[in-house]
């Protein structure tokens, strides 16, 4: 078997009403990595047939590894059941899917420890710890984005079979309808901010609305499990100065951007590799010179600012 790095930091083990999934044997801070099985794109292919031949083109052991995945859809059709349960997309945006031997035994937590992403560059998948964890924690992704409860309650019931019982999801009724509130608002401030005409007409507005959005954030992730939430954010908030040619708060912005996404990606995924040039020369960006209104050069803002001082 072609494992990556970490396979040593955790051990299978049966968890209560979830099956099997990984527990960390000791304190660990990051990283696992895994090649696929098999990739496939089920909008083209996701028929039983197309499963079956991708299966038989494996060597014995990792057919025997495969098949081991757990199903949630019993009946006839075994081979695309068991690829419709563990596939995790190849990217963010991307339709095709890939089955792995072991990283396929992560359970979901809807306040995970752990954040999975395709690297295209060494094409595997990358399992990060995005908070410390402890020897006898189970290793936790998110299957559902980090929406509101019942969008992504109903959304693992539909199509992973399971009622999510986390410590989020077993919050009191009135520190769940909290939760709900902020990731509602989360969800808005994001599409707000993504709004391609508010970029260039109301940057100003967008970038309260930034701040705002990083303020509930961190009320919503107290333990500090927000990087890719906070990469995402971040990089908005350099788009929005650099294309208003403000290159000292861009850097200042790619450079949170950067730091999320070592925590959540690593130092080598492409995306980090991105907000890492970025960071040294916004100007390379696409945006760069769309409008003057806040040119600032690199060196006019201090570096290294911190909470409110970062905020001002
Ligand atoms: C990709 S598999 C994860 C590994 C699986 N537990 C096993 O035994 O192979 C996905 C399945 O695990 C179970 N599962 C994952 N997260 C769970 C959770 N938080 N609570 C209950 N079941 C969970 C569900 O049956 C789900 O369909």
């Amino acid at each position: 078997m072609s494992f990556g790095t970490g396979f040593d930091l955790f051990e299978v083990q049966s968890i209560p009403e979830k099956g099997k999934g990984l527990v960390a044997r000791s304190n660990i801070a990051k990283v696992l990595i895994e090649k696929p099985l098999f990739t496939l794109d089920p909008e083209a292919d996701l028929v039983e047939s197309s499963v079956v031949s991708k299966v038989k083109a494996l060597s014995k052991d990792k057919q025997r590894q495969f098949l081991a995945l757990h199903n949630n859809f019993p009946g006839k059709n075994v081979f695309s059941g068991v690829f419709r349960t563990n596939a995790l997309p190849c990217g963010p945006e991307s339709v095709v899917g890939a089955v792995y031997p072991t990283i396929c035994l992560i359970n979901h937590c809807c306040d995970p420890n752990s954040h999975n992403n395709w690297n295209n560059k060494t094409s595997s998948e990358t399992i990060h710890a995005v908070r410390d964890m402890k020897a006898g924690e189970e290793i936790m992704i998110p299957y559902a984005k980090q929406e509101a409860s019942f969008t992504r309650r109903a959304l693992l019931k539909s199509s992973f079979g399971f009622d999510c019982s986390c410590s989020l999801c077993s919050l009191p009724v009135s520190e769940l309808k909290k939760s709900e509130a902020r990731r509602l608002r989360i969800e808005e401030l994001d599409q707000a901010i993504g709004e391609p005409s508010r970029l260039v007409n109301a940057p100003t507005k967008a970038l309260a609305d930034c701040q705002e959005m990083a303020r509930v954030i961190e009320e919503e992730f107290p333990n500090g499990s927000a990087s890719p939430l906070e990469a995402s954010l971040y990089y908005d908030a350099f788009q929005i100065s650099i294309t208003h040619g403000d290159e000292a708060r861009a850097s200042a912005f790619a450079e949170r951007a950067y730091r999320a996404r070592v925590i959540c990606e690593g130092e080598d995924s492409p995306e980090t590799e991105n907000m890492e040039r970025l960071m040294n020369k916004p100007t390379i960006h696409r945006n760069y010179g769309i409008s003057k209104r806040w040119r600032m050069t690199k060196n006019m803002v201090s570096k290294g600012l911190d909470g409110k001082e970062f905020d001002e």
